[in-house]
């Protein structure tokens, strides 16, 4: 075995981290085959996606219907744990071979199924990390200080952590899956008429059409094939600032594009140079590295880099957490141009070794503002800071996302080149015109029947649902699913293979409402998704901006639907007002009063410039009532 197949530790400093591993808390998993909570009977007990055949857990019970399953599962009126819940010699769906990982994996579950206390349902309350499943299950009142670093096993040689061994299943090279692509949608061309603000010195000129972007035959074949037509403004002006060598700090609405907007100038500029085709080596030096804040988000942007290299000698490969490390160093080695990766095993990987930085010329940063708001910071700074790394006047720095808290803005300019450029399209932080957003006042007793409403009318339309927490998200997927509403859900307890599954549930329809903790906010690009519920509205703004836009994407239009708890949510009020405003949308008149009587300026959303660099001049775009303001997610435990 060579030593990198290991999951252990890294020996490195440079995946030294402040943060403990979430791997482990997603052993208790839900997919065990074994009912985590009740009587522990070893099956039956899971959570099933109800139009699915087969349980999510794996097993081919016959979900919550099954008494033992309703007794040992989510409704958890089990209550005692016989010490079998986790069954794991059922699991069917569990990939390693590995029977100690298996055991670790499963560890507590001797203790697990205690049932809890039926509504809850299975869920402990102690925070012991075995227990109810719900995908690693919830963790009592140590959620909210949950760790992200789930790349980051066996921290401080504290915990042995249980090894990963999940390998994804092997992606569809036939062209028809790598071009598969939904068609843009009816305000596509309206892209148009957003107002673009490019601030900074000597911006090169914008381009109107993808031939102006000069592509090579390759790329230019793989962007037809891809449905492209027309740039969209964040591409019609990203582009150009790219290949002309410019750093960029780069804000456009969600669903916009600017996905392409940086990874057409890198190929086309890599291609253009001819750089050198992936060869076998224990040691890749990567051209590019992209950093996203979430595993799906990061193998979905790797997805558009094999789909626009598609047929050129650039290799671009994805590392992110949940997966057995050594098949993906075993990619690596394959050959590296483009290494997309979440910070955690992108440190981690580079910490053994396996990734030198010397050849490194882009390094983007796709939803910039969250991966270097206080969560991810540290690790941007370990990460510019490795060994080896280029500094940052001989590599480009590329900031893409929808949203820009100023302060985040300044500290962002650390990492840029003096001369940056600024690219604003529309709004900056603004939410997506094409969603139609409609707040409901609520209580929180009435939520849930609300949510069943919608979901009925929605029908077969595809819903994503967000909810503050993991235990929430459980909770309210098994109770639509108990109300025969085929519901699947993401979140970060629950394993990687659940996430993806569920993912490809959803976007094939089996399941057409995915209920999601933040975790699923930011970037997911998922065809038709009709209609976005926040059952919980989110503490922060932007969030909130993120959330929406997973729906109204590449000139669609979509709906959000948001239940404003007064009691709760009042924070948010006059944030609210100005997102609904700046976007055309109406403002209940109780809103308005909500965000007038008392609303502070907590949640209060800063559209205080485009650039905060002109804010310091007192330039234009200064809107001197608003506040600057950057707020982590509450649930900063959802992120890699
Ligand atoms: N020029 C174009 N023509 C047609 N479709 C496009 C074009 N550019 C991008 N798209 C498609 O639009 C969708 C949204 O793009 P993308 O995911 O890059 O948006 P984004 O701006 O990064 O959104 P978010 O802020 O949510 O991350 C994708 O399906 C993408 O393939």
């Amino acid at each position: 075995m060579d030593d990198w197949q290991e999951e252990g530790p890294s020996t490195s400093t440079a995946v030294q981290s402040s943060h403990t591993s979430s791997e482990g808390t997603q052993g208790s998993s839900w997919n065990s085959g074994g009912g985590f909570g009740g009587r522990g009977r070893g099956r039956g007990g899971g959570f099933k996606s109800f139009s699915s055949g087969v349980e999510e857990n794996g097993n081919d019970g016959d979900s919550w219907k099954n008494s033992g399953g309703d007794r040992g599962g989510f409704r958890g009126r089990g209550g005692r744990g016989r010490g079998r819940g986790f069954g794991g010699t059922e699991c069917n769906d569990f990939n390693g071979d590995d029977e100690e990982a298996r055991e670790n994996r499963f560890r507590g579950g001797s203790r697990g199924g205690r049932g809890g206390r039926g509504g809850r349902g299975g869920f402990r309350q102690d925070g012991e990390s075995g227990g109810f499943g719900g995908g690693g299950g919830y963790r009592g009142r140590d959620e909210e200080t949950f760790d992200k670093g789930d790349d980051k096993e066996n921290k401080d040689g504290n915990e042995e952590r249980p090894r990963v061994t999940y390998v994804p299943p092997t992606l569809p090279d036939d062209e028809d899956s790598i071009f598969a692509h939904y068609e843009k949608g009816i305000n596509f061309d309206k892209y148009d008429d957003i107002m673009v603000d490019v601030s900074g010195s000597n911006p090169p000129q914008a381009i109107m059409t993808f031939e102006e972007a000069a592509l090579c035959e390759s790329l230019k074949n793989n962007v037809n094939k891809s449905g492209y037509v027309k740039p969209t403004p964040v591409q019609k002006h990203g582009i150009p600032i790219i290949s002309a060598g410019r750093d960029l700090m780069a804000c456009a609405q969600t669903g916009s594009g600017k996905t392409a907007a940086f990874l057409l100038p890198i190929l086309q500029q890599l291609m253009a140079d001819g750089v050198a085709a992936s060869q076998f080596s224990e040691i890749q030096e990567p051209e590019a590295i992209i950093v996203a804040p979430t595993r799906e988000l990061i193998n979905q942007i790797y997805l558009e880099a094999r789909k626009f290299a598609h047929g050129t000698c650039v290799r671009p490969v994805v590392v992110y957490g949940g997966v057995s490390t050594g098949h993906q160093i075993r990619d690596i080695c394959r050959g590296c141009n483009v290494l997309c990766g979440t910070p955690g095993r992108l440190l981690d990987v580079i910490g053994r070794g396996k990734i030198g930085l010397s050849k490194l010329r882009y390094l983007v940063l796709d939803e910039a503002d969250r991966m270097l708001d206080m969560g991810f910071e540290p690790d941007m700074r370990r990460l510019v800071g490795s060994p080896g790394m280029v500094d940052k006047e001989s590599r480009q720095t590329l900031m893409f996302s929808a949203t820009y808290p100023e302060d985040i803005q300044r500290m962002a300019a650390d990492f840029l080149r003096t001369d940056y450029l600024f690219l604003a399209v529309g709004v900056v932080g603004g939410a997506c015109s094409d969603v139609e957003q409609t707040l409901v006042q609520v209580t929180k007793f009435s939520k849930r029947e609300q949510l069943l409403d919608i979901v009925k009318t929605t029908g077969t339309e595809r819903t994503m649902v967000f909810v503050e927490t993991k235990r929430q998200a459980d909770f309210i997927a098994t109770y639509l699913c108990q109300e025969k509403v085929a519901t699947t859900s993401i979140h970060g307890d629950r394993e990687q293979r659940e996430r993806e599954l569920a993912l490809s549930d959803f976007r094939s329809g089996k399941c057409p409402v995915l209920v999601a903790t933040s975790v699923a906010a930011r970037g997911l690009d998922i065809p038709d998704v009709q209609h976005v519920v926040n059952f919980d509205l989110p503490n922060n703004i932007d969030e909130y901006v993120h959330r929406i836009g997973r729906t109204g994407r590449c000139g669609n239009t979509g709906k959000a639907v948001s239940f404003f708890d007064t009691d709760k949510d009042g924070q948010l009020a006059r944030s609210l007002v100005t997102i609904l405003s700046k976007a055309q949308q109406e403002v209940p008149s109780w809103l308005e009063e909500s965000a007038f009587s008392g609303g502070g300026p907590a949640g209060f959303k800063n559209f205080s410039s485009t650039d905060s660099r002109k804010g310091q001049h007192g330039g234009s775009f200064q809107d001197n009532n608003v506040q600057s303001q950057s707020v982590a997610p509450a649930d900063d435990e959802e992120w890699e």
